[in-house]
């Protein structure tokens, strides 16, 4: 019977009525996955990922959190870029995190978008993170587990770009719902984004699609769309791997200089329209 099979295909609902199921690798899978406290009732965990730094994927992320916050949904954002967070100062938070016997509070944002970050709890925001991999990892655990998030729509997770111990760690360890990836117009990277791809495919975790950061400069003075960084190949590759392009963002002086004000708490971000489609179905 194909349920019986070990093959880790199945799904773990099957485990019941199968004879496999204490050696099956979808049983384990479910098996590491951490509890949140009782404080947390998340309805939709989303990833975004990147296959490679600095497409703008911390740019994607609050992007998104505010589009949903827009429309009313209550939202969260947790920083896992644990050495390079930039969250917290987009939304113009320089506190520190609290936290009782229960667990730590994340810090609510102008627009009630609730962010954990590690910059909200070191001494200073300029001290760099220096701690190996499993450590790193340990910590965006905690930072599902013991972060008191309360009750929340969406919980963003704005993952390190590769695919390394961290995104590992939340494919892991947290019920993520789906990813969205995150890419820019160059060819290097269209092959990264294939990376993070089947990592996701390789965790059991839905691809939502594509978002293309980058992907054009408009000219202020006669609107012409300019490709500063070449022709885009995100449909092909969406089509190749069989998901949907979410939007093509440009680079927009606008977005640049309200990140630079640290005011992302408002921000108006109509790129990304079918992503809020996706996400809400
Ligand atoms: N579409 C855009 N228009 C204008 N500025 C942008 C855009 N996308 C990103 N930026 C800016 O570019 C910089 C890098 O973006 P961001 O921090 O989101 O990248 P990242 O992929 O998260 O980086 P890393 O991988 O290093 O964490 C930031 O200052 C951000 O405000």
């Amino acid at each position: 019977m194909a349920e019986e099979q070990n093959n880790g295909s199945c799904s773990p609902e099957s485990c019941s009525s199968c004879a496999h199921a204490d050696s099956c690798p979808s049983k384990q899978k479910e098996s590491m996955k951490v509890a949140p406290n009782e404080y947390t009732h998340v309805k939709k965990v989303i990833g975004v990922v990147s296959g490679k730094g600095g497409v703008g994927k911390s740019m994607v992320t609050a992007s998104l959190a505010r589009m949903m916050r827009e429309q009313g949904y209550s939202v969260g954002i947790l920083d896992a870029d644990i050495t390079g967070p930039s969250i917290p100062k987009m939304y113009g938070i320089h506190e520190h995190a609290v936290g009782n016997e229960l667990g730590m509070f994340p810090c609510i944002a102008k627009d009630e978008t609730r962010i954990m970050s590690v910059n909200l709890l070191l001494d200073s925001e300029d001290t760099p993170v220096i701690w190996r991999g499993p450590i790193i990892a340990g910590v965006v655990t905690q930072f599902w587990n013991e972060v008191l998030w309360g009750d929340l729509d969406y919980l963003f997770v704005d993952m390190p770009p590769g695919t390394g111990d961290v995104p590992l760690t939340v494919f892991q360890s947290l019920p993520v719902d789906g990813v969205i990836i995150v890419t820019s117009p160059q060819d290097l990277v269209q092959m990264i984004v294939k990376k993070a791809y089947y990592m996701a495919k390789q965790m059991d975790v839905p691809v939502l699609g594509i978002v293309e950061n980058y992907s054009y400069l408009e000219c202020p003075d006669c609107g012409k769309k300019i490709p500063v960084f070449g022709e885009s190949h995100v449909e092909e590759t969406a089509e190749e791997l069989g998901v949907k392009v979410l939007g093509k963002m440009p680079l927009d002086p606008k977005l640049a200089s309200i990140v630079e004000e640290e005011k992302f708490y408002e921000v108006t971000n109509d790129y990304l329209k079918d992503a809020a489609e996706v996400l809400i179905s």
